[in-house]
Order: C-alpha cells, then structure tokens, then sequence
C-alpha cells in the first residue's frame, strides 16, 4: 500500500514592493481572519514603521520587545489573550517575527510577517528560533499567513542587514551538502524539490550579485525574493534541511558562546566556507562562497566578524552538540582539523 503524506503549509499572499507596507490592511482582509490585530515589535522598528501599521487598523494594541526569549513569547500569548486579539503582525527583524510566530502558535491564531530587515529567510519560513540558557530551539511552527515586505523600507536598513541576507542564502549551498549528505549516510528524509529550490535560489543570487549594491532599492528586491524562495523550500520540506546545515550549527554555537557578537547571516555565511572545505577538500569550491560572500560585502574572516580566533575553533569543534541533525562535521572535527580549515580558508 502507498501510505506517504505530506502537508505543505506556505504563506497565502505575499506582497513585495515599493511602498506596499501601505497596502498591510488590506492584504489582512484579503485573509478573511476574525478579531483585531496584535502588534508585536522592537524598538527601532517601531519607531521607523509602527505608526504606518498602526494608522491602518481601528483597533490594535501593541507590545516592543528587546529580545526573543520563552519570556518574551508568553509576554505576547498573555497581552494579545488580554486584548483578545484575532491575529498577530510582526513589525521588525528576526526576534519579534520568531517570537510572534511562536506565540501565535501558542494562541492558535494566525500572524502576517512585515520584515524591517531582510536579514535572513525567518522572516518567511515556518521555524520559529529561540535561545533558551545553553541551547537554541528551533522548533516547527505554521509559516505566516501573509508577508508584506516593503522594499523602500527594507532598502533604508543598515545595509550589513541586507549582505546578512545574502550571505543566509549563500549558505543554502552546503544546507543542501550536508542534507545530501545525511541522505546518504544516516537515511535522512530528502526532497529533491526542496534540495533544487534552495541551491538554484542561492545560484540566481549569486548571479545577480552586481545588482546587490548599498542604495539601491532593487538590491532589496533581489534579497527578499531569494528569502521568500528559501522560506519555501524550507516549508516544501517540512524542516530547515535545505537552509540550515553545519554552517548554520556553527552560527548557533557562537550564539551561546558569544551572544551579540556578529549577525545570524554573517556568521553562517563564515560557517559556510569552511564546511565547504570540510565537503570539497582545498581546492574544493570554498573559494567560490568566499568570493560570492564578499562580493556582497559580507564577512568572510573571524575579524570581519568581531569573533576571535579561539572562539572561532571552539564554535567549529563543538558545533556538531548543538541538535541532532547529521552534517559533514559527524560525531565532531578535531581541534587540528579545525585550525588548519579556519587557516587554509582565510578565516583566521
Ligand atoms: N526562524 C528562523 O528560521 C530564523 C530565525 N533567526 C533568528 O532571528 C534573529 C536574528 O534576526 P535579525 O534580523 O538579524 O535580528 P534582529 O531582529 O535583532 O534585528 C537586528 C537589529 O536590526 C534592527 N533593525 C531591524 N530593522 C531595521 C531597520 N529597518 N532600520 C534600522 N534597524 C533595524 C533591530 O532593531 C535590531 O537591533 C535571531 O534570534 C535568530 O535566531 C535567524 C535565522 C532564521
Ligand atoms: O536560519 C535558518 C535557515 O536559514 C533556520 O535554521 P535553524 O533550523 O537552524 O534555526
Ligand atoms: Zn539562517
């Protein structure tokens, strides 16, 4: 008897555009969703767009949070319950997206994505990423119902936001290596779908990277469209697979050993070159993530990223501890290995 399934949930609208931050409620009515909005967002972002959210709904109460944490999560659940809100917008970066994503799992409703940033694909993709003391969930939750990303706002961000895009999509390169590779040796679950998605969105790109430039609107646009991309390759899989590989371990073990120090897209794109190495061997094609990387202006060294050398190793060496997700760093690489891909690759 055939007996698979699969259920693939995506964003039902996504607008991307000049201005189209505009446009938010009536791309909520366009979801025919019940009770008022909930506000979630930080505080720059709240400052630069908060009132043009605000402006466009009746009735809609807010909360600013400094950082994505369990508490900020049951902060939201308890304020949007108070407000008995129908729905929740995220309004910013990374942190308030994953924590309204989360918390609107916990309160059964849906949440619209406006991204501030294009900083990396959570801003589309259906995981939800929360540090929690030594570790980081990552746990599965439903992907928004609608995302608005306005360029002439995303265009207006620090541009290291928007090369931590690219370098997010960058990395999507050996994701998919080390999904492979899973495949091959651990029986891992693999969608060649998803796989070819991510790798020919990293790939389109890599092609446009003359297009990527600091003032430029369309540089936003070529971004977004990759991470819209990404997010749907992610939730074509029903996991992170085709996005996040060794690399991203590694970004995640210098989160808790160096919280703050460099963003989420800078260091997985770091990560990427030297997994690359671990892949292809020192005339692989790790040369190519580095020069694709720094064409863009992203970090492609332990200096660029503000990270020491010795953190840099600790992070590789141990990066395999982080959740049980097989990569070309297997049961762990040793301390020498690791300072001769850190050293061959440039990255200290
Ligand atoms: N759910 C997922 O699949 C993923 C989640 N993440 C999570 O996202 C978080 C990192 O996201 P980021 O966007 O890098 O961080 P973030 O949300 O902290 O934003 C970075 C900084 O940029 C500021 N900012 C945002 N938009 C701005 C604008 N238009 N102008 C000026 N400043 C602006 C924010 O206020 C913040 O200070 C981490 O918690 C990470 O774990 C990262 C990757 C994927
Ligand atoms: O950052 C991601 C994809 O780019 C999400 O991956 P994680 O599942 O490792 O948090
Ligand atoms: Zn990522």
């Amino acid at each position: 008897m055939f007996d698979k399934s699969t259920w693939i949930k995506l964003p039902r609208n996504v607008l991307q555009g000049h201005g189209v931050l505009d446009d938010l409620s009536a791309a909520v009515d366009e979801l025919y969703l019940s009770g008022d909005p909930f506000l979630v967002t930080s505080p720059s972002p709240n400052r630069i767009a908060g009132d043009r959210v605000r402006d466009q709904f009746d009735d809609i109460d807010s909360v600013s949070l400094d950082r994505a944490s369990f508490e900020s999560v049951e902060r939201v659940v308890d304020a949007a319950r108070e407000a008995d809100a129908g729905y929740l917008i995220a309004l910013g970066g990374g942190k308030p997206i994953d924590v309204a994503k989360m918390a609107s799992d916990r309160l059964d409703c849906g949440f619209i994505s406006v991204p501030t940033a294009a900083s990396h694909d959570g801003i589309v993709s259906g995981r939800s990423s929360i540090p929690e003391g030594d570790t980081r969930h990552s746990v599965a939750a439903d992907p928004p119902l609608a995302v608005v990303a306005d360029t002439e706002l995303l265009a207006e961000a620090p541009w290291e936001l928007t090369t931590a895009g690219c370098a997010d999509i960058i990395s999507n390169y050996t994701a998919v290596k080390d999904w492979e590779l899973a495949h091959r040796l651990k029986n891992v679950e693999y969608s060649e779908y998803a796989g070819a998605l991510s790798q020919m969105t990293a790939e389109m790109l890599v092609g446009s990277a003359d297009s990527i430039k600091p003032g430029l609107e369309e540089s936003a646009w070529i971004v977004t469209k990759a991470l819209v991309s990404s997010g749907v390759a992610m939730s074509i899989a029903g996991s992170s697979r085709p996005a996040s590989g060794a690399e991203h371990l590694f970004s995640h073990q210098l989160d808790r050993i160096a919280p703050g120090s460099a963003l989420h897209g800078h260091q997985v794109g770091v990560g990427s070159i030297m997994t690359e190495y671990f892949h292809s061997g020192a005339r692989g094609e790790w040369t190519d993530i580095r020069d694709a990387l720094s064409t863009m202006g992203a970090p492609t060294t332990a200096d660029e990223l503000g990270i020491d050398d010795e953190t840099i190793i600790e992070a590789l060496t141990t990066a395999h501890e982080i959740r049980d997700r097989y990569t070309i760093l297997g049961n762990g690489v040793s301390e020498e290995a690791a300072i001769e891909a850190a050293t061959i690759t440039g990255v200290i």
